[in-house]
């Protein structure tokens, strides 16, 4: 029977009609049909898939960059502008500053609140690309965005130089992992040349300062703005190809370990392709099969590790699945709610408190995709100071998967608290600790007034 249909559906592949019938999902479901039947399709249908753009061809090596940096820098509208750039090339569809930041609140406000993920190539490489948000309010979304990146787009502005969240930012995509960036000094259009000059010197300090190569590191300048527009090639056009130009020479392109097991941290509820895979944090485990895989809405062959990867499951409801939440094969991942951990607390001038504090803090933890409150026990000594590095013991309101080695960020209310990494996994917590960690402020307070009697 499913061979019938594959014959019904390949035989006219050569006439109009069906290349005006054949969109996405009907592609998926031809190449899924032949995956299932172990036959491959006829070159001419192929190449008719393949010509529309329909199907991801990965013939150049793939990399995530993304821009970061203070609110209103120009993270977007440089976004938008690499996508211009490139579209002229026919190596991007030109994605507008609006249909990036295409939320109603983020029109209405003018700030990017969610990330957005764009791609594009250059003649050496396929690109993703994640805008991240600059403004305080979002640093959640950022960090997230973030983690996908083997390498970051700083963005500052001439017109203002090094702000709060270029440090914070700069500062947490070290700890997140990210070891290569380049820097776009933008709005040169609206500053004088002594300013940028200025502004490139405090932004190589920086760099050294927080453990970057700041000498080496590539600064470009330019606007946005005017290569979006089409204006004033010198600092428009002609400096984003030169920004793309140190993308590509400076940030490497990373080894991908493609021997472990499937691990995907999910970002947003869609759908994805696979074999036996299984969704599962929250306490939660559900069994499934991935049917189908791909990238930028373009079906894939075969999904690797560090692919944007999109990926149809069978049978799960939509509500059922949540950000934080990992697929994995069966039986590779573990979650813990108890662990110990090496900290960086992050001192006032890098975005930190002012003030030092002591065990049973209640903060919140932002791994991957996921976040969940933890309490911190400090071992070894009374208080933690900003700018300190300790040892911490975090235990966690529920479960979730984590690794030894695995790094996150720690944050208090609005304000990010420090950076670490897992050293260690200890035994799940007992009901005492559970209830400890799970009590509200009063009780809490109550029931280790009672302990420290
Ligand atoms: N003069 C000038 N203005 C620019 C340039 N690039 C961006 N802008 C303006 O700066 C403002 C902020 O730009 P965005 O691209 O939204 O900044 P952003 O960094 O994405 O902001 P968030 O995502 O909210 O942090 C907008 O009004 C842009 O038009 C530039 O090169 N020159
Ligand atoms: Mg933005």
């Amino acid at each position: 029977m499913a061979s019938l249909v594959v014959a019904r559906f390949l035989a006219p592949a050569a006439n109009r009609t069906l290349r005006h019938i054949i969109n996405k999902r009907s592609i998926a479901r031809i190449h899924n049909y032949a995956r299932t039947l172990q036959i491959s399709l006829p070159d001419q249908t192929q190449r008719r898939l393949y010509s529309e753009k329909k199907v991801f061809e990965r013939n150049k090596p793939h990399c995530n960059v993304g821009t970061i940096g203070h609110v209103d820098h120009g993270k977007t509208t440089l976004t938008a502008a690499l996508t211009k750039v490139l579209a002229d090339q026919k190596l991007a569809k030109l994605r507008g500053y609006a249909d990036i930041d295409n939320a109603p609140e983020e029109k209405a406000r003018g700030i990017t609140i969610n990330v957005a993920h764009i791609e594009y190539q250059t003649e050496k490489r396929h690109y993703g690309h994640t805008d991240c948000p600059g403004h305080a309010d979002y640093i959640k979304n950022m960090i997230t965005g973030a983690a996908q990146m083997d390498g970051a787009i700083m963005v500052v502005a001439a017109t203002d130089g090094v702000m709060p969240q270029t440090r914070e930012h700069l500062l947490l995509a070290k700890q997140i992992g990210v070891k290569h960036l380049v820097v776009f000094i933008n709005k040169v259009d609206a500053a004088d040349k002594e300013m940028v000059e200025l502004v490139e010197m405090e932004i190589r300090e920086l760099l050294n300062e927080m453990g970057f190569d700041g000498d080496n590191v590539p600064i470009i300048t330019g606007s946005a703005l005017c290569a979006l527009e089409g204006k004033d090639p010198e600092i428009g056009k002609d400096a984003i190809l030169k920004l793309l130009d140190a993308i590509d020479n400076y940030i490497p392109t990373p080894e991908r370990e493609l021997d472990k097991p499937f691990l995907l941290p999910i970002e947003h509820v869609y759908s994805i392709p696979g074999r036996g895979t299984v969704v599962t944090g929250f306490n939660k485990v559900i069994k499934s099969t991935v049917t189908g895989v791909e990238m930028f809405h373009q079906i894939l062959d075969e999904a690797q590790a560090g692919d944007q990867l999109g990926a149809l499951v069978r049978s799960v409801k939509r509500e059922e699945i949540k950000r934080g939440m990992v697929m994995a094969k069966p039986g590779t991942v573990k979650s813990y709610d108890n662990i110990e951990t090496q900290v960086y607390v992050l001192n006032k001038e890098e975005g930190g408190r002012s003030k030092p504090f002591t065990s049973y803090i209640q903060l919140q933890m932002f791994c991957r995709t996921w976040d969940t409150a933890v309490q911190v026990i400090v071992v070894d000594k009374e208080m933690v100071m900003p700018g300190e590095d300790s040892k911490l013991i975090l235990k966690m309101v529920k479960p979730m998967v984590l690794e030894q080695g695995q790094r996150f960020t720690l944050r208090d209310g609005m304000q990010t608290l420090g950076t670490g990494v897992v050293t260690k996994v200890l035994p799940p917590l007992n009901d005492e600790e559970r209830e400890l960690v799970t009590a509200g402020k009063k009780a809490r307070e109550k029931k280790l007034a009672k302990m420290n009697q």
